[in-house]
């Protein structure tokens, strides 16, 4: 769903690359609009946003390849500012008559740029003379520039690692200043969009409140209208918005698919019902989920079997309302990224998330997904801005296909209860440990794997359990987090000492990438 027309926005033409999202993100850091188009229907959205300045993303494909994405012609006679990242950089030199070459000096991660002349860009930023931290991955670079460029930074793989034209206001870099590790890349892209582009940048999130409100009205109309809401942050966040933007056309629906951690649904109804004057009903289709689950043990399966009666769940629940014509759902950026390409074109599936990928192909109901543009930590400013309280805002994310998706392997009652035990010891103790917030998501997973033991002089063989704790900002990468050993120790010992069924505890410390945070 797109956001009503913006004075100032910047057009993001992606090319596939997996980073696409955070040089949006990067612009309205800056505190500009920015809408993402993949290069396909690029050419329509800039006749639609009317854009004030326009980037262009990075790709795993190759311009030296023939049928390799370009940039609409319009683009560039649309006299606009134009920024290109990698990808993008390459194809301002391929398209305006420059050389791109294949290379055997890639570069992939850290690397260091050399200021070679000043640049609009850097201004305030990075003198010449200078050298700095940027982060590159690419296979290809430029060789020749067009007409009116000039060199301003080399790096050690690309002697044209940052080019300019001043006069067309066109720059080019080779490196992604839209990730971290690229630790200036922020503020370079803030000076494309408000010096470079002259844009004032003055949007914030009380705007995209407004304007997400207006979308959703403009999209529901008088339609009914149903909110898969979780309690989660997201779901949340998007059920108070469409409240705010339809008020009583909005039934929210929460649905126990046995999966939940304990006591959830409970208290999720409560925390709603208490706080909230949203109508909300609690539908119990554990028995359902759990038969349907039952034997299977591909994660992929998990995850669409899971996605297929989340929505037939739905459709009953909308039928029995006297029909519903729309399905919020509190989907992010990540969530589509991971589970499906964004232009319909090269990036990768990594994991069908429930609530995207893991959709069935017809549906009766249109999706209204007000937050399918943000990132976590994002949504969370968001919920601050609609007076959710802060204790809320923090919970842990927690995955719609729940703890099927922490049981690798086959799903069984009696496993599921054996590890709802297991994760409320763990986030009980981290709680006393006063380490919830410093972490981002923390959980118990209950390996299909038994091993021998000894408890109280007998021999055990039961079920191993492993921990998961990671910091990150945004869900897209993560790293894991640095307990003390008492801590694990302690967690450890009443795990084992209180949950029948478990006999041994270990600690997950691998980061994302390479691993993901959840298990399956
Ligand atoms: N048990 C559930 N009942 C109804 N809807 C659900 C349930 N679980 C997930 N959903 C829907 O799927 C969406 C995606 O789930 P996800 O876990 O990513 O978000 P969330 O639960 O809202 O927030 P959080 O990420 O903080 O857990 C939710 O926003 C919600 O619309
Ligand atoms: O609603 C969801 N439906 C899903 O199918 C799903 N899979 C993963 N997650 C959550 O997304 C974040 C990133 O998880 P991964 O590193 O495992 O992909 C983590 O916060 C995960 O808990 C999901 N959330
Ligand atoms: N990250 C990118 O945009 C890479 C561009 C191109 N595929 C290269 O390898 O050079
Ligand atoms: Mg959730």
């Amino acid at each position: 769903m797109s956001i009503s027309h913006h004075p100032e926005t910047v057009l993001i033409v992606d090319f596939g690359s997996q980073v696409t999202q955070l040089i949006a993100r990067r612009v309205r850091e800056a505190g500009v609009y920015s809408e993402i188009a993949p290069f396909q229907s690029a050419e329509e959205a800039f006749r639609r946003l009317q854009p004030k300045a326009i980037i262009l993303s990075g790709s795993p494909a190759s311009t030296v390849e023939t049928g390799s994405p370009r940039a609409p012609k319009v683009l560039f006679e649309s006299g606009l500012p134009i920024l290109g990242i990698c990808y993008g950089q390459q194809l301002l030199c391929a398209q305006l008559g420059g050389k791109v070459e294949s290379s055997d000096h890639r570069e992939f991660g850290r690397a260091f740029l050399d200021i070679e002349d000043s640049c609009a860009l850097f201004e305030g930023l990075w003198a010449p003379g200078t050298r700095h931290q940027v982060w590159m991955s690419h296979g290809d670079r430029v060789t020749a520039l067009p007409e009116g460029f000039r060199v301003v930074g080399t790096s050690a793989g690309a002697p044209f690692a940052a080019i300019a034209d001043d006069r067309r206001k066109y720059y080019g870099v080779q490196f992604h200043p839209e990730v971290v590790h690229t630790p200036d890349g922020a503020k370079l892209i803030a000076n494309f969009v408000l010096k470079i582009a002259g844009l004032k940048g003055n949007w914030t999130m009380a705007a995209y409140r407004e304007q997400a409100v207006e979308a959703i009205r403009r999209q529901v109309g008088s339609g009914r209208v149903i909110c898969a809401l979780s309690g989660g942050v997201d779901s949340s966040v998007a059920a108070l918005l469409t409240h705010e933007a339809v008020g009583e056309q909005l039934t929210c629906i929460l649905v126990d698919h046995g999966l939940m951690r304990k006591d959830e649904a409970a208290s999720v109804v409560n925390m709603f019902r208490e706080h909230y004057n949203l109508p909300l009903i609690l539908v119990d289709a554990s028995e359902r989920f759990l038969q349907a689950l039952d034997g299977v043990t591909d994660p992929e399966v998990k995850r669409k079997t899971i996605g297929r009666l989340f929505i037939e769940v739905f459709e009953e629940e909308a039928k029995k309302l006297g029909g519903a014509d729309f399905l919020v759902q509190g989907t992010l950026y990540p969530d589509v990224i991971e589970s499906v390409s964004f232009t319909g074109g090269p990036s990768v599936t990594i994991k069908s998330h429930h609530n995207v990928g893991g959709l069935p192909e017809r549906m009766n109901m249109k999706l209204v997904e007000p937050l399918r543009e943000l990132f976590k930590d994002e949504v969370r400013e968001l919920g601050r801005e609609l007076g959710l309280p802060e204790h809320f805002i923090g919970r842990h994310p927690f995955p719609g296909p729940g703890l099927a998706i922490r049981c690798p392997g086959v799903v069984t009652r009696e496993k599921l209860d054996i590890l709802r035990q297991a994760d409320a010891i763990y986030l009980e103790e981290i709680r006393k440990a006063g380490l919830y917030d410093a972490i981002w998501q923390a959980f118990a997973v209950l390996l299909p794997v038994q091993t021998v033991g000894v408890m109280g002089d007998g021999r055990t063989y039961e079920y191993v359990c492993a921990l998961r704790a990671v910091t990150s900002v945004d869900g897209m990468t993560a790293d894991f987090y640095h307990y003390d050993m008492d801590f694990l120790g302690r967690t450890a010992t009443r795990i084992i000492n209180e949950v029948r069924g478990i006999n041994r505890v270990v600690y997950d410390i691998t980061s994302k990438p390479p691993g993901t945070i959840e298990w399956e």
